[in-house]
């Protein structure tokens, strides 16, 4: 008895384990439990009999000195708990790694004939059979290739397998998926095995080895190939599995009801869905709505990894759409191309929401069910291609149509400020007349967007949600858009007065000594000036400042209602709320950084928020 192989784990893999542990611990989700739990039963369950064979046959033996006695089917209990905790340890690398990634946009469909993907499968087939093949060759000369023969036919069926099922998955994931949650663990072992196992913890007989080693004097090649399948056949099985949840999640025409925790019997009815069945708009229109997420709003992308399932599918299409609508009316090249989308989005939405369109030929139908045709090429007429996908998935049946007229109604708001003159209050006034204007313009670009995203919260987990509390978290939730608003209003001060736009009201100015004019002038000529007028830019601060008190007083007012939603979404929405609002937090450190005139938040720093964000209330 001893306790040299207890003190490897000791040393070698559980801290590994307790650190991922503590980083991905508020990450975690109960799919998470029960995607590593569903996986460590399969390694342990699958590889003790092979393990149980190679100790029986002499193949491999444990000196008595450095195992504490214990076994199961002849495997000493240290070796057992190698498997789980191997497994631990790279399941959670990669669910770590694979955080921000959304599954859905890395399906394929794959169209019936030829197509590349036939010749990818095939060729991963025939390299993995091949490869079978040998190690079957390798155990029948029963000689000194034997345990790098056993290896091989007990590891590479599995892939096989794995790579049948989610060749495509495999391939289109990025590498930091795929080869680093293999490669990372591997090196590592590699090294473990070098450093310590070389005092004799575990012992292959030389008859059945080749006695290579992998650098001179250590890591025997059959050490080395056996760590590095094992944490492939760990990723595959993952990726396999998220497969199986991106098919789930994305394809509601094939799969209407989703549990959270979906059954193996449903995970595999997934995988075996034919590739040419996925409907490949919608995985289109998902990429283009991730991409657009991705490079304009840092906050919200972030954010977005810490939504689940259907929901966080929604979350961003409602980004997109939001983004989409803002930036057709943001980037017209004159007031009426600008009030030309308006309209045209509104239409949209009469024909999504309202009864009956009129067809060509003067027929009524419906635009939600069979005939919705017409409002298809309506869209394809009047609207350019990136932002159709968009359009055409916007979950509008599971949100309120008021939130998203009033929304547009904000959007007008802004073309008051457009054309210099036209606006209300003279040059470059606009619609601002008063801190009410502005409370009234936060909740109607701002309000809303919080009202949908939690009208989306609250279809997906409905359980337990009264009528009483969910007017609570709605009033709540308006308040906080209402934040997140007076804080993109102090980032972008300098940024809106190039472009003549002043949110600020009139009175906060004059408090200043100045007009909307004057403030114009005063941020276009600081604009390249190296010497920045200190007493104009100390205005400037003040009136930020002021809004950021605004921005803060709504934030703290309905900050805590976040902990009343569904506990589901609670600690991502936080996030959300969180991540936005550091730019305010930003914008009052004295230096703080900005790129293209605007605050920005060190990754780092949005990276910790957001952590922190998803323990708990601050
Ligand atoms: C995680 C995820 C994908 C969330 C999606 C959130 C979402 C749908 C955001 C839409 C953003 C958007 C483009 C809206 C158009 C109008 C607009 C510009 C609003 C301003 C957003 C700023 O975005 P950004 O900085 O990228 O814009 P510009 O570059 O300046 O053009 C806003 C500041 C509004 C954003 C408001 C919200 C997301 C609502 C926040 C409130 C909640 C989530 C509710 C919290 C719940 C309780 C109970 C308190």
């Amino acid at each position: 008895m001893g306790y040299d192989y207890a003190l490897v784990h000791l040393t070698y893999t559980i801290p590994p384990a307790v650190l991922l542990s503590l980083i991905y611990w508020p990450l975690s989700t109960r799919l998470d439990v029960y995607r590593i739990l569903f996986l460590i039963t399969i390694a342990v369950v699958s590889t003790i009999p092979w393990d149980s064979y190679l100790i029986r046959h002499n193949i491999w033996s444990y000196p008595e000195d450095v195992v504490i006695g214990w076994t199961l089917f002849r495997i000493p209990l240290e070796e057992v708990f190698f498997f789980v905790i191997q497994t631990y340890n790279a399941g959670l690398l990669y669910l770590l790694l694979n955080k921000p990634v959304l599954g859905s946009v890395h399906l394929v469909r794959e169209k019936p004939g030829r197509s590349k993907w036939k010749y990818v499968k095939l060729s991963g087939s025939i390299a993995l059979a091949l490869a079978i093949k040998k190690g079957i060759e390798f155990v029948r000369q029963g000689k000194e290739r034997t345990y790098l023969g056993l290896i091989l036919i007990w590891a590479l069926p599995f892939l096989f397998l794995l790579w049948n099922l989610a060749y495509q998955f495999l391939v289109n994931l990025p590498f930091t998926s795929t080869l680093v949650p293999i490669a990372l663990p591997t090196a590592y072992l590699w090294l473990v095995d070098t450093w310590a196992l070389q005092r004799g913890t575990w012992v292959i007989s030389s008859g059945t080895k080749t006695g290579l080693h992998l650098w001179p004097g250590s890591l025997e090649v059959e050490e080395a190939l056996f760590f590095s399948l094992t944490n492939c056949l760990i990723v595959f099985g993952l990726v396999a599995f998220d497969n199986a949840i991106a098919v789930l999640h994305t394809f509601p025409a094939h799969f209407p009801r989703v549990p959270e925790l979906p059954s193996p019997m449903l995970l595999v009815k997934a995988l075996l869905l034919p590739a040419a069945a996925y409907n490949d708009d919608r995985i289109l229109g998902l990429q283009r709505c991730v991409a657009r997420l991705r490079a304009k709003s840092r906050s919200f992308y972030l954010a977005s990894s810490a939504f689940q399932g259907r929901l966080r599918i929604d979350l961003i299409i409602l980004y997109s759409f939001c983004r989409v609508a803002d930036d057709l009316i943001d980037n017209a090249e004159s007031t009426a191309e600008a009030k030309e989308w308006v309209g045209k989005l509104k239409q949209y939405l009469d024909y999504c929401y309202g009864g009956a369109v009129k067809t060509k030929d003067g027929r009524e139908i419906s635009p939600r069910d069979p005939n919705q045709g017409v409002v298809t090429q309506w869209v394809m007429s009047q609207f350019l291609e990136d932002a159709r996908h968009t359009l055409f998935m916007l979950p509008t049946e599971r949100l309120g149509k008021e939130p998203l007229y009033e929304l547009l109604r904000g959007f007008e708001m802004d073309l008051e400020f457009t054309g210099s003159g036209e606006g209300r209050g003279g040059m470059v006034g606009g619609p601002i007349k008063t801190e009410q204007d502005l409370d009234v313009y936060g909740a109607r670009v701002a309000g809303t967007v919080a009202l949908l995203c939690i009208q989306l919260v609250l279809y997906h987990y409905p359980e337990g949600m009264k009528e009483e509390k969910a007017k609570r978290l709605m009033k709540a939730g308006h308040d906080m858009g209402i934040a997140l608003q007076y804080t993109n209003i102090a980032r972008d001060l300098e940024v809106d007065a190039r472009n003549k736009r002043v949110y600020v009201p009139p009175g906060w100015l004059k408090k200043e000594k100045l007009t909307p004019e004057s403030f114009v002038s005063g941020v276009l000529k600081q604009g390249g000036a190296k010497d920045q007028d200190e007493f104009f830019m100390k205005k400037v601060n003040t009136i930020r400042g002021r809004l950021l008190d605004r921005a803060f007083e709504f934030y703290h007012r309905s900050r805590s209602a976040i902990e009343e939603l569904p506990p589901e979404a609670s600690g991502a929405m936080r996030v959300a709320v969180e991540s936005y609002m550091q730019i305010g937090r930003e914008l009052r450190r004295p230096g703080w950084k900005s790129k293209g005139g605007r605050a920005t938040v060190p990754v780092g720093t949005r990276l910790w928020v957001g952590w922190r964000a998803l323990l708990g209330p601050r």
